[in-house]
């Protein structure tokens, strides 16, 4: 009898490729991008280096940092047939369905769309991380029978994405704080979304095509759709004791609490959360303003005594953005639009050295029988 195959519900655990370009060593308990450290680079560099990072394998000097700006600021304005395809969209769209359509028609605008070399794939990448914040941001504007809002290319990457989301020049506190979220979600080794978009490309689909796959999957509540969620939660209730209150009813529900939990770090803190959270007492304390502080801190002590269940980023980015005045609806978006990034990595590197992935199944359904 041939042995067993290995099934693992949810490919817990299972090694499914080899990469360079990240690792969650839970061992020394680091996150792991390019032989760096993601916590370290929180506190060294910026979002833009991170890309420089992510897409040419080196942390940029200051002259390479300048040329990825640059190369952002002069990225193809976003052709005028997206924004009437957007316009038609029905108005109860989520943004998030927004950003996969609009990502999805820009596909029709690439003369080089059968193009999978590293160096077109780089280029693709730099355009499209151009590109998401407006049409991220705008698509949102147009739902809500709003007027688009124009780049300001005097303004920092992160400065910039935050004004066409909030309409705001945003305070140096709140681009740095913006831009330490966007650098925290860039890239985190295999999740749902990285595989669904690796799944894609090993097709040899094209960049266009593995991302709005993953947008698709960051969506979900599971993933992405935690911050969302997250915020909805936080706004239920007013004070610290009715969250914990509200979170009490809900575990008795056997509902699960969004914002906890994870498949790798599973019973430790995710390192990201800890930063967010100083994030927010910063702003908490610029803003005098410690209402959603406290109901965090009083969430999570509950579900770590309850549950032995710790915050993921998305718990702390969801009040971190909600302080910023970034619409609710956009939370999940703007990860989208960070992890670009870093799925843009994991496309190229999955066109540089493809295996099309095709595993098998364990069936349980009825055996054979003839007819
Ligand atoms: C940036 C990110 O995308 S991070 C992830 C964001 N997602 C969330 O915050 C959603 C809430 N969290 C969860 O649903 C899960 O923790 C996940 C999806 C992140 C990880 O899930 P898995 O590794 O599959 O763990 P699973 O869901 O099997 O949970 C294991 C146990 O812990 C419990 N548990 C895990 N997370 C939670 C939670 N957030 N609330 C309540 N219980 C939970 C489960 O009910 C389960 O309990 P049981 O063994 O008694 O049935
Ligand atoms: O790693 C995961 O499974 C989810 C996550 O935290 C991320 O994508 O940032």
């Amino acid at each position: 009898m041939p042995a067993e195959p290995l099934f693992k519900p949810g490919l817990q655990d299972v090694v499914a490729l080899e990469t360079t370009i990240s690792f969650l060593d839970t061992e020394s308990e680091r996150i792991l991008i390019k032989g760096f450290d993601l916590i370290e680079l929180s506190h060294e560099v910026g979002y833009v280096e991170m890309i420089h990072l992510l897409l040419n394998e080196t942390l940029p000097d200051s002259t390479q940092t300048e040329n990825v700006n640059q190369r952002l600021r002069d990225a193809n304005g976003i052709p005028e047939e997206v924004w009437s395809i957007l316009s038609l969209l029905p108005k109860a769209t989520h943004p998030m369905d927004a950003q996969r359509t609009a990502l999805s028609v820009l596909s029709g605008f690439d003369q080089d769309l059968n193009d999978r070399s590293v160096e077109t794939n780089v280029h693709r990448a730099y355009q499209l991380l151009a590109q998401l914040p407006e049409l991220t941001a705008n698509s949102y504007h147009l739902l809500k029978g709003k007027q688009r809002i124009r780049s300001d290319k005097s303004l920092s990457y992160s400065a910039n994405f935050l004004y066409l989301l909030t309409g705001k020049v945003p305070s140096k506190l709140e681009e740095r704080i913006f831009d330490l979220s966007l650098l925290l979600y860039s890239e985190h080794e295999l999740p749902n979304s990285t595989f669904a978009a690796r799944v894609i490309a090993s097709t040899l689909s094209d960049m266009y095509g593995a991302l709005t796959g993953a947008v698709s999957s960051l969506k979900g509540q599971l993933h992405g759709g935690a911050n969302e969620a997250v915020m909805n939660l936080l706004l239920e209730v007013g004070s610290p004791e009715r969250f914990v209150e509200l979170l009490r009813e809900k575990l008795m529900n056997k509902e699960k609490i969004m914002g906890f939990g994870h498949r790798v770090y599973a019973k430790k803190m995710d390192p990201r959360a800890l930063i967010m959270k100083r994030a927010l007492m910063d702003l908490s304390e610029h803003q005098g303003d410690d209402r959603f502080l406290r109901m965090c801190e009083a969430g999570e002590s509950f579900m770590e005594k309850e549950k032995g269940l710790y915050p993921n980023l998305d718990y702390y980015a969801a009040p971190v953005y909600y302080m910023l005045d970034i619409p609710i609806a956009l939370y999940t978006p703007i990860f989208f639009c960070s992890r670009t990034a870093g799925l843009a990595a994991h496309v190229i590197e999955q066109h540089n050295h493809n295996r099309l992935f095709r595993p098998r199944v364990h069936y349980t359904g009825t055996p054979y029988s003839s007819i």
